[in-house]
């Protein structure tokens, strides 16, 4: 009620279990050398729609100014950040950033994203750092039951390039590629190319599983150098991820690109439990394009919202109660050092035994004041 569809109030351990998880996550990425970055909640929709980012305005939050234009706010924060670093110098740089993104495409409009941009390094190090970020991040959270799937968004579109697609098959077939329907890729491949290319890109929809599906692929694509370059470049992410003490690892050849601006290798978390995604993320060197271009630039984001639902405090601190009255503040505001390290919640009337570890009375007693257990 008195809020716009999709907007939502929320308190107690939804707010504070984000601000764990967030305060985790800027702890792990300062021990590792990321620097902070924050860009306005309001931007240009040109941003993110410009044919370089191409994200559709359909799904953002949007109004004109009073100049006409129509401003949004942020969707994206790799976008974004791309934007605000568009003017830096070209050296190795490492950012970490948390806060929301607003989509009307999903149920709840805000989503709470930590994430990190790593930019201007060698092939592969933007990948393995951010996985490698990954697994600490997550481990600090105490989460090590999840799984990394990774992808390549190049095998797929090169494949596809082989086909005459105008924008709409094109579309469709991503969608089908997607939500892995077989048939319905088979059918548009060889209405738009051959019955070989067709049968290659079905084929791509069971092309999930361990590690082995690479080496059974670098086996059926031995004479097609590029797409064995994008299989040795998985294969040795995933290598350096398990020699790392990393997760479980997934392969899916076919995934096609979850955000337009992804040009590489594609990498994804899920929650074995629940099979949430609890993080996303991938190489988009083309994304600089729009600001002059050659720049190598890989990343993820972590779903604050998924990871919060999960967080556990290990060390819980001890609750105390302590009952007093406005004449007593001072005493009590002193009393607190003796209790260093623990939650001092001051009431006026007895509280909730179940909600403290401790409860004490401040009482007035021969001219001065008493702790009194309760
Ligand atoms: N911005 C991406 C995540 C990402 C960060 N860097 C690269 N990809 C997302 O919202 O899913």
């Amino acid at each position: 009620m008195f809020l716009p569809a999709g907007s939502r109030d929320e308190m107690g351990p939804a707010v504070s279990n984000r601000f764990s998880v967030m305060e985790k996550f800027r702890k792990v990425a300062v021990l590792r050398g990321y620097e902070q970055i924050s860009t306005p909640v309001v931007e240009y929709a040109s941003t993110f729609t410009n044919e370089y980012v191409d994200m559709k305005l359909q799904n953002m939050l949007k109004w004109f100014n009073s100049e006409g234009e129509i401003e949004v706010l942020r969707p994206d924060w790799t976008t974004a950040i791309a934007r605000a670093l568009s003017s830096q110098e070209h050296k190795p740089q490492k950012w970490a950033y948390q806060g929301s993104i607003f989509k009307t495409d999903r149920p709840g409009m805000e989503d709470h994203q930590a994430g990190i941009e790593i930019l201007h390094m060698p092939p592969l190090m933007g990948e393995c750092e951010s996985l490698l970020m990954a697994h600490s991040f997550l481990k600090s959270l105490g989460i090590t039951e999840y799984v990394i799937e990774l992808g390549h968004t190049e095998l797929y579109e090169s494949l596809v390039q082989e086909l005459d697609l105008k924008t709409e098959d094109a579309e469709r077939l991503r969608q089908a590629m997607h939500d892995k329907k077989q048939d319905e890729v088979y059918e548009i491949a060889f209405n738009h190319g051959d019955k070989e290319a067709a049968k290659e890109l079905a084929a791509l929809v069971d092309a999930y599983g361990g590690i082995e599906v690479i080496n059974e692929y670098e086996e059926r694509w031995k004479d097609k150098k590029n797409l064995i370059d994008m299989l040795a470049q998985m294969k040795k992410v995933a290598q350096i991820l398990t020699e790392s003490g990393s997760s479980d690892i997934l392969v899916d050849l076919g995934r096609v690109k979850n955000l337009p601006y992804y040009s590489g290798m594609l990498y994804r978390g899920f929650l074995k439990k629940t099979r949430a995604v609890c993080f996303s993320g991938g190489r988009y060197d083309k994304l600089y394009d729009r600001y002059g271009g050659a720049v190598s630039a890989a990343g993820l984001a972590f779903d604050v919202d998924v990871l919060a639902e999960l967080y556990k405090d290990e060390a819980p601190l001890e609750r105390i109660c302590i009952i007093a009255d406005s004449n007593s503040l001072v005493f009590v505001e002193k009393l607190r050092q003796s209790y260093k390290n623990s939650i001092v919640d001051v009431r006026t009337k007895a509280a909730d035994p179940d909600q403290y570890d401790k409860i004490v009375e401040i009482k007035f007693i021969d001219g001065k004041y008493e702790v009194l257990e309760k």
